[in-house]
């Protein structure tokens, strides 16, 4: 199987976490694409979904599943999404979309995170993939020499503006050792908008899609 089918297979396994009649947090990427589509054939089940991005929002309502403003919705029971890194903690790094403060907020809301993965996503320690860093414009120069003081090496994802107007800095070389620390930590840093550390709020479920299966951590 090639990292697509993988992909494709985490992703329709977290169809059987779905609620008759419910209101679906949905993520953003490519394992997310192959989600949505598998949600169109059991959409007759959903009230909708709330989305974390432009791009899912659009591939929801191309499909005929309606898309509800986080705001009209009290209670999520249900966010899936992928990640470019996952923990045994299941701790996560995200954002390699630009979506990570809409991934954030919705997985805040839902009651149960569902990480869909193909098994190259799985690290013992977080941080070959460069962090990234949802930021404000005016402050992309200041955020990236802070972020340097804590000795990553931030590189400006040149030409990308998030769904919220902002810049996304990629930080290279972090030594993630204490990856809910570093979250609070860059979280404080003014000029930044969140960062893609997931660990305070890390998934609650992970399947990983390998060779052998879908396997549910
Ligand atoms: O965080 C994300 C987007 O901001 C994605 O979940 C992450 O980048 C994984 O993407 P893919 O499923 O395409 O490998």
């Amino acid at each position: 199987m090639n990292q697509n089918e993988l992909k494709k297979a985490a992703a329709l396994a977290a169809l059987d976490f779905i609620e008759d009649d419910s209101i679906v947090g949905v993520g953003t990427g490519s394992t997310v694409g192959y989600f949505i589509e598998g949600l169109a054939s059991i959409k007759h089940k959903l009230q909708g979904a709330v989305s974390s991005s432009e791009d899912s929002s659009a591939k929801l309502r191309a499909l005929g599943i309606e898309v509800f403003d986080l705001n009209s919705v009290d209670y999520l029971d249900l966010y899936v999404d992928g990640a470019d890194e996952i923990t045994e903690h299941k701790h996560m790094i995200k954002g390699g979309g630009a979506a990570l403060t809409r991934e954030k907020i919705v997985a805040a809301v839902a009651k149960t995170f569902v990480c869909i993965v193909d098994g190259s996503k799985q690290v013992d320690i977080l941080g070959n993939f460069p962090l990234p860093v949802e930021v404000i414009p005016m402050a992309r120069s200041y955020v990236a020499r802070e972020l340097v003081k804590l000795g990553g090496d931030p590189v400006w994802r040149q030409g990308v503006v998030t769904d919220n107007g902002n810049l996304i800095l990629d930080v290279h070389n972090l030594e993630i050792l204490n990856p809910v620390e570093l979250e609070a930590k860059i979280n404080q840093i003014v000029g930044v908008v969140t960062n893609g550390l997931f660990a305070k709020r890390g998934a609650d479920i992970v399947l990983v899609a390998s060779e052998s299966g879908v396997q549910q951590l």
